[in-house]
């Protein structure tokens, strides 16, 4: 009796770790995995209880045939125990997963206590003034019927390319998309441009923002080589750290991470103030064929790193510091490097980092050695090496250090 004990204690604690090892979380399944194996346990532990008491003294062959039935139960209980624990957990996790899978949303998809389903329905159906348009989408800006104007990006989401006849692949996919607008809606940053609706159209997303009427980055800058207006050093220093706040809390708060993957200075929105909000951010994972313009994104893009974030940033220092256009022509001759990134590394080596500066921003005093430091960020971010290239998080410490706000 002793052995028959101890066998049925070897065999619990066999089965306890056996169902701890598919313990990786405590959820329903493995918890009705660790119940059902310990019901099977009692089962067979009954069963031994009563075939013994049932047999007052049995004798020795009586006792072998009784502890050959016993191992066979304690087999037989383990096996169907385990296949029944292992097909009740597989039930179990597809109803919860059936019962938590988003559903696919019909109408619009509202985030902004300002925006009404109707009226921005009607807004979308009516004509729209352009505000640009790429292969990756067109922005056009409406005004809906309360007064609030809006800007629109039709774009064209990756899964939908993909005519599959399967309806069930597409439904995931659908609700794919629905998951990665509903992250990037919920993102909350002084710098990023929020995500305030977004609609499901025949062959595309309408995503709606606030619409700026300050216009980008780009805009600034166009106006600024066009001699329409002075952009003195500490407005372009607060405009590059304002984008490096943004990136900041894409790389290192939002877990998990998001990347950029197309920033560039059409995609960085000014207020009034000049205080930048980054716009198309996060949508890599919908639009697989956007030009990111990075080194390491030439040939393939599943190389694209936070880092690669840091790169189109120094494109973006580098314009805001020497006033030139990193695509203008001057930067592919060979004199200058190839390109904005070879120009500032050579000049900053050669001790000329002072010629890089844009003239209207030289001799504003105490300034230049911050304009010189920055240069020398300019060029470390535009490193070919992603690794040399720093973070968004020290970048934040180091623009900040250049000047006190
Ligand atoms: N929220 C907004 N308010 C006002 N103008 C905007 C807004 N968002 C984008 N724009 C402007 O709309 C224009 C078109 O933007 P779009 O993003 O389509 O072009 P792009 O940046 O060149 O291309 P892409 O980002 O698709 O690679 C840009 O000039 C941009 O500054």
């Amino acid at each position: 009796m002793f052995i028959l004990k101890l066998l049925r204690l070897i065999y619990a604690c066999g089965f306890v770790c056996f169902v701890s090892m598919f313990k990786k979380r405590h959820n329903l399944c493995y918890i009705s995995m660790e119940l059902l194996s310990l019901f099977f346990l009692f089962l067979l532990h009954y069963k031994h209880v009563s075939s013994a008491s049932s047999k007052a003294s049995p004798s020795q062959s009586e006792y072998k045939d009784d502890s050959r039935r016993i191992m066979i139960s304690i087999i037989l209980g383990g096996v169907t125990g385990l296949v029944s624990s292992v097909i009740f957990a597989f039930l179990v996790r597809s109803v919860v997963r059936y019962l938590n899978r988003t559903p696919i949303f019909r109408g619009p998809v509202i985030f902004y206590p300002k925006i009404e389903p109707k009226t921005l329905q009607l807004a979308l159906t009516k004509e729209n003034n352009l505000l640009g348009s790429s292969p990756n989408g067109k922005y056009y800006k409406t005004v809906l019927d309360n007064g609030l104007t809006i800007a629109v990006k039709r774009v064209t989401l990756t899964p939908f390319e993909s005519n599959s006849p399967e309806t069930r692949r597409r439904k995931s996919a659908k609700r794919q998309i629905q998951n990665e607008l509903e992250i990037l809606a919920s993102l909350r940053h002084r710098n990023l441009m929020s995500l305030r609706a977004y609609v499901r159209e025949p062959d595309s997303f309408a995503l709606v923002y606030d619409y700026v009427s300050t216009g980008s980055l780009a805009d600034l800058i166009n106006r600024v080589r066009e001699n329409e207006l002075q952009l003195c050093w500490e407005v372009r220093l607060r405009i590059a750290v304002g984008v490096v706040k943004g990136l900041q809390y894409l790389h290192f708060t939002c877990v998990p991470q998001i990347l950029h993957c197309n920033l560039k200075p059409t995609n960085v929105m000014l207020d009034a103030e000049f205080e930048p909000r980054l716009a198309d951010y996060g949508l890599a994972k919908l639009v697989p064929n956007l030009d990111r313009g990075t080194p390491e994104c030439s040939h393939n893009c599943s190389k694209y790193t936070d880092k690669s974030d840091i790169f189109s940033f120094g494109m973006i220092l580098g314009a805001l510091l020497t006033g030139k256009d990193p695509k203008d022509p001057f930067f592919g001759e060979a004199a200058s490097g190839g390109s904005l990134g070879s120009w500032l590394q050579h000049l900053q080596q050669a001790g000329e980092a002072r010629e890089a500066l844009d003239k209207s921003i030289l001799g504003e005093e105490g300034e230049e050695d911050e304009m010189l430091m920055a240069v020398r960020i300019a060029a470390a971010c535009l490193s070919d090496m992603p690794v040399d290239r720093p973070s968004s998080d020290e970048l934040v410490h180091m623009l900040t250090k250049l000047h006190s706000f």
